[in-house]
């Protein structure tokens, strides 16, 4: 393919995706979801915004130590701090890259940033070359440029890139554009930048008016040459730009586009389904691509149609994008080699100690169900790798009374982090409040209860059902996720309370150790 018609793919899944409500990761889902972002073929990885969070600095560090292939992107503020940590975090990594950003909107240059067009250019001038003296690869992005004077924003993109940026992203930020429009701030860009050949034009287009996809491509037919987007198309507010989409758009349409990605499309599905696990945030059914209806044909005429030749109402194989046609079918007789096939398809890379352990939760489940779909396999696997979380609170046992006309009581049965065993009762407005209740009672852990949802994870009536909730405590502004799936729905709610207990205990331990370490005297 000629490098003109090649479009880099640029995914924030990590960064712009884990800043959707309810997408937070933890570090070891993170390094997972990066690992699966390398076999997919993307360009680059923008793994977090390191002066957010220590923990997100940590991430995005672990990511660009291991991750070979992409490009790892840090994210920063216009100032020497955020610049200065990107760095820190991206440095070791094969290819590393400083994004830096600066709102140029009037909007936000009154009212947020509060500083004039002078200062804005001042400001993006400082911000790129403080990047590019760390790093060769610098990509600058003027926040809501769509909605930026088209003047103002050549001067600054001209100025971004005399003072080094090697990318130049114009995003969408708030969804406002129409393709139209926005390909008419592509074009301006590339006719009026006098040094715009020096620079890969970017465009990262957000989704409020459903129309991130279509803006993306018609950037791209402008003449971008970068694509940035999430799988799902997560993200703030109503998310980004789709990955899958864009890439199988280009795929799909080449004939049209006369361009394509390096993504193996076949990756898609599996990485889709990796995202949806790790965060519990599910595709709707007619999610293109990658949703359970996107090849399913209901309707007899389409039936009939597809018999006689699939390209009737098919433009894609399923194939080509990695749904997977089960041809082992998992349940209590199958082995280690089997499960390991199975989650390697389903994107998962495990240790051989990951693998044991959910080999035995995997034939647990088997003996009470009797086919272990996908979905179950992916949720025991989430539950070995994603919870990093010290489980110092577990749960034994649980049992609840509940009925028409009497009060729905629970009883739990508790190890305490001491190893002792405690069995404590309360009553509840239902079983599962019952529960929770008790559950307080035996930790004493006092906490509101934020958000409970309850999904099935397959079909029939023997699925597991998957539990998450959100825990908030006096004490602490951040919310506490528990998640935890089991036949018994009940049991998965308990579980679920449980491991958001957990992850409030393992945060007062942290803070507890800090304030000890800091006392005068420690650790002398
Ligand atoms: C369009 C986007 O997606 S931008 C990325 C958005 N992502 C995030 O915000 C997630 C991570 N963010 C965070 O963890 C926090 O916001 C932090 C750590 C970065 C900053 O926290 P705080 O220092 O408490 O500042 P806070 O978030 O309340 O306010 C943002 C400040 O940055 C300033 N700011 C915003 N954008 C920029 C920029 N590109 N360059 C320089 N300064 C900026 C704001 O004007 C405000 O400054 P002020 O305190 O002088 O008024
Ligand atoms: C940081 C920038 C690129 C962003 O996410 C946006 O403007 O939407
Ligand atoms: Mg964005």
């Amino acid at each position: 393919m000629a490098d003109d018609q090649r479009i880099r793919i640029f995914d924030t899944t990590l960064r712009d995706g884990e800043q959707s409500p309810g997408a937070s990761m933890t570090h070891a889902e993170k390094l997972e979801m990066a690992r699966a972002l390398a076999d997919l073929g993307v360009d680059v990885i923008e793994a977090g915004f390191p002066v957010a969070s220590i923990g997100d600095f940590e991430a995005v560090r672990a990511i660009a130590a291991e991750i070979t292939g992409p490009t790892i992107c840090g994210l920063a503020r216009c100032n020497d701090r955020d610049i200065d940590r990107a760095w820190e975090a991206v440095r070791y990594a094969q290819r590393p890259r400083i994004h830096v950003f600066l709102a140029t909107s009037a909007i936000h240059r009154e009212h947020k940033l509060r500083m004039t067009p002078e200062q804005i250019v001042e400001r993006a001038v400082a911000g790129v070359r403080r990047a590019a003296g760390y790093c060769p690869d610098v990509e600058f992005s003027p926040e809501d440029a769509a909605r930026t004077e088209l003047d103002f924003l050549c001067a600054v993109v001209e100025a971004a890139i005399d003072a080094g940026a090697t990318t130049v992203n114009i995003p969408d930020t708030v969804g406002y554009a129409t393709p139209s429009q926005f390909s008419k701030v592509i074009r301006t860009l590339r006719e009026r930048v006098p040094n715009i050949g020096k620079a890969v034009i970017s465009v990262h287009c957000h989704d409020d008016l459903g129309m991130a996809v279509a803006n993306s491509l018609a950037g791209v037919e402008a003449g971008a040459r970068q694509v940035e987007c999430t799988i799902n198309g997560i993200g703030e507010r109503a998310g980004n730009a789709a990955l899958e989409e864009i890439v199988m758009a280009l795929r799909t349409r080449r004939d049209y586009y006369g361009a394509d990605t390096g993504v193996k499309t076949e990756r898609l599905y599996p990485t889709s389904r990796l995202l949806t696990t790790v965060t519990g945030l599910s595709v709707q059914r007619n999610k293109a691509i990658v949703g359970r209806n996107a090849f399913a044909h209901e309707s007899g005429i389409h039936q009939d149609g597809m018999l006689k030749e699939r390209s009737t109402y098919e433009i894609m194989r399923p194939e080509e994008v990695g749904v997977p046609k089960t041809d082992l079918v998992l349940g209590k007789h199958s082995g280690r080699h089997a499960l390991k096939d199975r989650a390697i398809g389903l994107g998962f890379h495990l240790t051989d100690e990951q693998l044991n352990a959910v080999f035995d939760d995997f034939k647990a489940l088997a003996d009470k169900k009797k086919e272990v779909y996908d979905d179950d396999l992916a949720v025991l696997i989430e539950k070995q790798i994603g919870d990093d979380v010290p489980k110092a609170w577990e749960l034994i046992s649980v049992q609840t009374t509940t009925g028409s006309n009497m009060l729905p009581t629970a009883t739990v049965c508790i190890r305490r982090p001491d190893g002792e065993i405690v069995q404590d009762a309360a009553i509840g407005t239902g079983p599962v409040d019952a529960i929770f209740k008790a559950v307080e009672r035996v930790t004493g852990v006092r906490a509101s209860l934020h958000d409970f949802a309850i999904r099935s994870v397959t079909r029939g009536k023997d699925a597991q059902g998957e539990v998450t909730l959100e825990l908030a405590v006096e004490s602490d502004d951040i919310d506490f996720r528990g998640r935890a799936a089991s036949t018994d729905i009940i049991e998965a709610s308990a579980l679920a309370y449980i491991n958001a207990v957990n992850a409030i205990a393992s945060r007062r331990e942290r803070g507890r150790v800090r304030e000890v370490a800091g006392r005068p005297g420690a650790g002398a």
